[in-house]
């Protein structure tokens, strides 16, 4: 998978040269670029911002660098991911998608954001994804790159060691994960559940899947609401 990230903080991508990132990038799975907005200015003092038309706060970054930018990191394979506190949720299913496709461009906004001309230009060439990670706002989209970065990179085959672990992860199937346990058995007087140890296969799976659907009831009953009834016949609590 090809990567190019374009930002005026290109420093703030220091993390993907770090564990399972920089090694998928040392080991080719990962080519990413990161590239400084700057780059593609043209005047003394490098400018990529300007007033708003219209009035109100702050500043807005201006759409010639910005056109300049993506022209040069363009390919006929890529699709224009653009992090904002205004995009569609991003969720696991997102993820899973941007992992399937050969060349993503992530275009970090700052200040009020990016005129939407560039976007609307850039519509016109690729598939654009505004995406927000959630209903708050950010200082810039940087954050929020390394955050989708995360969630893409690690189901990219061959990068997470034992690829088992996307089975039973939250929200791989529609359910958030059981709780987890490690030894020792007994700690500051709390026991590791007994069927954990039991060493009955089928009554794990039951009583991981039970804490899963409990869980998911608790916390997420959005989610809990959209999980298939016909899975719920086999809400077994005889774990
Ligand atoms: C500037 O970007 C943001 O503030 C942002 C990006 C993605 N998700 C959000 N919730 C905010």
């Amino acid at each position: 998978m090809r990567v190019d990230i374009v930002s005026i903080f290109p420093d703030y991508f220091a993390p993907l040269d770090l564990s399972l990132i920089g090694k998928a990038r040392g080991t080719g799975l990962l080519d990413l670029s990161v590239h400084d907005l700057r780059t593609w200015t043209s005047d003394v003092h490098r400018t990529v911002d300007d007033t708003p038309y219209g009035g109100g706060p702050g500043m807005v970054m201006r759409p010639e660098p910005w056109a300049a930018a993506l022209d040069a990191v363009a390919s006929p394979a890529a699709q224009l991911i653009v992090p904002s506190p205004a995009g569609r949720p991003f969720t696991q299913a997102d993820a899973h998608e941007l992992a399937e496709l050969p060349h993503l461009i992530f275009a970090c906004g700052r200040y009020e954001g990016i005129d939407q001309r560039v976007l609307d230009e850039a519509a016109a060439r690729m598939p654009v994804r505004e995406v927000s990670l959630g209903d708050y706002v950010l200082f810039g989209g940087e954050v929020a790159v390394i955050v989708i970065m995360e969630a893409v990179t690690r189901l990219l085959p061959g990068v997470l060691g034992n690829a088992d672990s996307l089975t039973e992860e939250s929200h791989a199937a529609g359910l958030l994960e059981a709780p987890v346990y490690t030894k020792p058995a007994s700690w500051r007087d709390r026991a590791v559940p007994e069927v954990l140890r039991s060493g009955d296969h089928g009554r794990i799976a039951r009583w991981r899947r039970t804490e899963s659907l409990l869980r998911t009831a608790a916390r997420r009953p959005d989610m809990f609401a959209a999980y298939p009834p016909e899975s719920l016949d086999k809400f077994d609590r005889a774990a």
